[in-house]
């Protein structure tokens, strides 16, 4: 699992470790941890063009100490200083007797800037607040116009640490190298597009067990996967009864049922007016033409892809005492009293626009501010919410830790790619795995078949249905 703590669990952590350390040890640990990774960055030390854009905090006091060992290694360095007089005094003293140069920004330093082969972005990192500021954005500016390589200190500046959220002008990075722990504005979008690969360098922090944004990684998702044993028969391994599709609308069906069948449920029961499509493609699904509660038992349910204005299959299915998964049209459907009061598991899975319609907000007010979104849908439906778009988030109804989905591509931006993650979440659901567990695999199995079906040219939704059995082969290693 790859864990981010916010700012101020860093700063207690890192307020406990100084204590029984001499000064400066942490940020000579991180300054070495940075210079490490310009140095690959650069590949040749020696007779590079380095720029350190320094702001008046301890991210600044970074740069400078890394610009010194580069320094001291050959290259020529460069410190543009935004306030010069709050300029970290060590950091400045040991570029200067490295033999790195010192200029007064916001005005100086264009040229080098313009020459650089590296460019380090010391201006602010977990003290920052708001945008950059106009004389820092300039400098910003004239570092992605200068063709150099650009390396984010602790993350890039402009970027809020603990929500992604990018409220004005911020640094755009290649590669960012991090302190101690991920910060989740390195891995909720649009923060994470502005730092580029993120390195983590180790400084010995002692965090706390949960963190506020997790990120599932291979080993995890391997180890959530269901898996069949020698005493499985189809109903054991799960029913998933699917809700979708309408006459206008009959692919939808279609798609989630082929999601539905890619995820781990032993049988896939269809209810809906689509039922001879969904059979032309599927033979194998269990149709029936409803309503719900008479189609026979499942372990959950999926209701929502295409089924138009149909809300008595909502309410009945929301009544039903089995994990219940709501997507699309459903959404529309669901009222908050009524996800409230069950007792078995919910799961939303809204896009950008459908959240902010369940929140009564915009969709650029819910695209801005992903994470303060996905929390408050799970708090107001007392359910996991999954928040689609770049950078997938889930957060489950007792608050915890949000999951962030790191397999995600653009690609999946397609027409009824989300009807199959509904299936597959929901079949993930009826094969056990809880809410959030069943949520965040899915995404991640759906953002690998994603990556699979497209391999660099569009892929369209049914591809990347097709592609989920190379995902699971993938995750489990085979
Ligand atoms: N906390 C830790 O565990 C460690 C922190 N270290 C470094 O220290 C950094 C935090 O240092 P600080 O607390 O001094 O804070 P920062 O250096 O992140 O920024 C604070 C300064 O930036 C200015 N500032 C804030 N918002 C701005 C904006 N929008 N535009 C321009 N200037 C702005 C403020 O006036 C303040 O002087 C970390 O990001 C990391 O790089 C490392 O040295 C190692 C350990
Ligand atoms: N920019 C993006 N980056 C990564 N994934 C995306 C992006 N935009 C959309 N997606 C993914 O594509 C899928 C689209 O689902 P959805 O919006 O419900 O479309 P539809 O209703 O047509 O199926 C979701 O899994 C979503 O997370
Ligand atoms: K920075």
């Amino acid at each position: 699992m790859r864990s981010a703590y916010e700012a101020e669990t860093v700063r207690a952590a890192e307020r406990e470790l100084m204590a029984r350390l001499p000064e400066g040890t942490l940020m000579g640990r991180a300054a070495a941890g940075l210079a490490a990774a310009a140095a690959e960055l650069l590949t040749r030390v020696y007779g590079a063009r380095v720029v350190l854009l320094v702001g008046s905090g301890d991210n600044g006091g970074d740069a400078l100490y890394a610009g010194a060992r580069l320094a001291r290694r050959g290259a020529g360095v460069t410190a543009v200083l935004l306030a010069p007089e709050r300029a970290h005094p060590g950091g400045l003293t040991a570029l200067r007797r490295a033999g790195g140069r010192v200029v007064r920004g916001p005005g100086g330093g264009a040229a080098e800037i313009a020459r650089a082969d590296l460019v380090l972005d010391g201006i602010t990192g977990i003290g920052g607040r708001g945008g950059l500021r106009p004389e820092a954005a300039g400098l910003a500016r004239a570092a992605r116009e200068s063709g150099a390589v650009l390396l984010a200190v602790d993350l890039p500046s402009g970027v809020d640490a603990d929500t992604g959220e990018v409220p004005g002008e911020a640094f755009r990075a290649d590669a960012t190298v991090t302190f101690g722990t991920y910060k989740p504005g390195l891995l909720v979008d649009p923060g994470r597009e502005h730092a580029g690969a993120v390195r983590l360098v180790e400084i010995g922090l002692d965090l706390p067990e949960a963190p506020a944004v997790q990120a599932l990684q291979y080993a995890d998702v391997r180890a959530l996967l269901p898996a069949p044993s020698a005493e499985s028969d189809k109903y054991r391994r799960g029913v998933v009864g699917v809700v979708a599709g309408s006459a206008r609308y009959p692919g939808a069906a279609v798609l989630a049922v082929a999601g539905a069948l890619h995820g781990g449920a032993g049988a896939v029961r269809y209810v809906g007016p689509a039922a001879e499509a969904v059979l032309a493609r599927f033979p194998e699904t269990l149709v029936s033409a409803g309503p719900p509660a008479r189609a026979g038992r499942v372990q959950s349910w999926v209701v929502g892809p295409g089924i138009g204005e149909n809300a008595e299959a909502v309410a009945e299915i929301l009544a039903a005492d089995v994990p219940v998964l709501v997507d699309a049209d459903g959404l529309r459907h669901a009222e908050a009293a009524a996800v409230r009061a069950r007792t078995a598991p919910t799961v939303l899975t809204p896009h950008a626009g459908e959240a902010a319609a369940l929140l009564g907000t915009g969709r650029a007010e819910v695209e801005s501010a992903r994470l303060a979104s996905v929390r408050a849908l799970a708090d107001r439906f007392g359910a996991t919410a999954l928040l689609k778009g770049s950078t997938t988030l889930v957060a489950g109804p007792a608050g915890g830790p949000v999951r962030v989905n790191p397999t995600g591509t653009p690609w999946l931006a397609t027409a009824g790619s989300g009807d199959v993650l509904s299936g597959l979440a929901g079949s993930l659901l009826a094969a056990g795995l809880d809410g959030l567990d069943a949520a965040s695999v899915g995404a991640y199995l759906h953002g690998l078949a994603g990556r699979f079906a497209a391999d660099g040219a569009p892929a369209h939704a049914f591809q990347v249905a097709e592609a989920l059995g190379a995902a699971w082969r993938d995750v489990r290693g085979e």
